[in-house]
């Protein structure tokens, strides 16, 4: 298991430090796949560069398997990690074939032994008759499943995989996505991603940190993070929804509360009307922007058969128990 004890890492300046992750910690069971999530500049690569050895801790700790990696004042070799990295960008010696790129981190091993595991890497990420051919051969996708292959045939503890579908376009990052999860379950391996794509972490990982500022303010599941974000960030990072003041709904109290699509259903005899402000199609039905008495915009879907013209009036039922509150500014959270 991999086990993060509120590190910090960051970059020396000319007259300081930077300090770039702050208080991260996290813990990922053996054989889980986790993921950091955020936005550009939140200190996602930075977090598995040390993991990776490769950024000392200035203050915490990072284990693996029981074992030290890191802390104040010590940072073991990545060498002696165990750990397994791909890079954004998964570079394959272009002058080596698939086959050799695989075996390229299996120096140690007799030939035999190499070529079963080369072929058995091959075969898990579903390229098996491709062992002789050359990285520029291979369409972008199976480029990425190859660098794949390179990185989990030595068998590292643990995998950290920095962007690895960013090079790629939407349909084959949607597919490999897919794919990726499949294949680290079938090896079993513990994972680490690293993306700023929602809907890639929510299809790779089963654990997911949502990142801003160098922190982790949720680390909990997909189903977690969408139906009980921790705070407003949380919530308007995840999923589609908006943040609006409870007094909006027509419900007593102060603070405010997240909305989610399907927490308001179109129903005449419903309490709370709001005024179509666009109605489009996206199958099965419609989705449609919606301004409440207060001024605040909600969306919601629409079943096929509803198409209300923008500006008209619509009825809408609360859906309670679909609703996530947060106190006022101020008071916490
Ligand atoms: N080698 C470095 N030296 C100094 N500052 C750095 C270095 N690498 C990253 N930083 C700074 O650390 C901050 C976080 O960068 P990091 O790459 O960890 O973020 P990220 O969330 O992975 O973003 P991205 O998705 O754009 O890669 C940025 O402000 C960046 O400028």
């Amino acid at each position: 298991m991999l086990q993060l004890d509120a590190i910090r890492v960051g970059y020396p300046t000319v007259d300081g430090f930077h300090v770039v992750v702050d208080d991260l910690s996290l813990a990922l069971p053996a054989g889980g796949i986790g993921c950091l999530l955020g936005a550009s500049g939140c200190g996602k690569t930075t977090a598995l560069r040390a993991i990776a050895g490769f950024e000392p801790v200035q203050a915490g700790s990072i284990r693996l398997d029981g074992g030290m990696l890191s802390s104040a004042g010590r940072t073991l070799p990545p060498e002696q990690r165990g750990v397994g990295m791909m890079f954004q960008d998964y570079a394959l010696f272009p002058h080596l074939d698939v086959a050799a790129n695989i075996a390229f981190g299996l120096r140690g091993m007799d030939k035999a032994a190499r070529r079963a595991r080369v072929d058995e890497m091959l075969a898990l990420v579903g390229l098996e008759g491709e062992a002789r051919v050359f990285p520029h051969e291979l369409s972008g996708g199976q480029q990425q499943r190859i660098a794949l292959a390179r990185a989990l045939a030595p068998a590292p503890k643990l995998l950290l995989l920095d962007e690895p579908f960013s090079n790629l376009d939407v349909d084959t990052r949607e597919r490999l996505a897919i794919e990726l999860r499949g294949i680290l379950k079938v090896a079993g391996i513990t994972a680490l991603l690293v993306t700023h794509d929602q809907a890639e972490a929510f299809v790779v990982a089963d654990a997911i940190g949502v990142m801003d500022r160098g922190r982790i303010l949720q680390w909990a599941g997909p189903a977690t993070l969408y139906a009980r974000p921790v705070d407003r960030f949380v919530a308007g990072f995840i999923g589609r929804g908006s943040v609006v003041p409870v007094t909006a709904l027509g419900l007593p109290g102060d603070g405010d509360v997240l909305v989610r699509p399907q927490a308001l259903v179109a129903d005449a005899a419903g309490g709370l009307v709001a005024e179509v402000v666009t109605c489009s199609f996206r199958g099965p039905g419609q989705v449609a922007q919606l301004r409440l008495a207060s001024g605040d915009m909600v969306e919601i879907d629409l079943p096929p058969e509803l198409m209300p013209a923008p500006g008209s009036a619509l009825a809408l039922k609360l859906v309670d128990d679909a609703l996530v509150l947060f106190p006022p500014r101020g008071k916490a959270r």
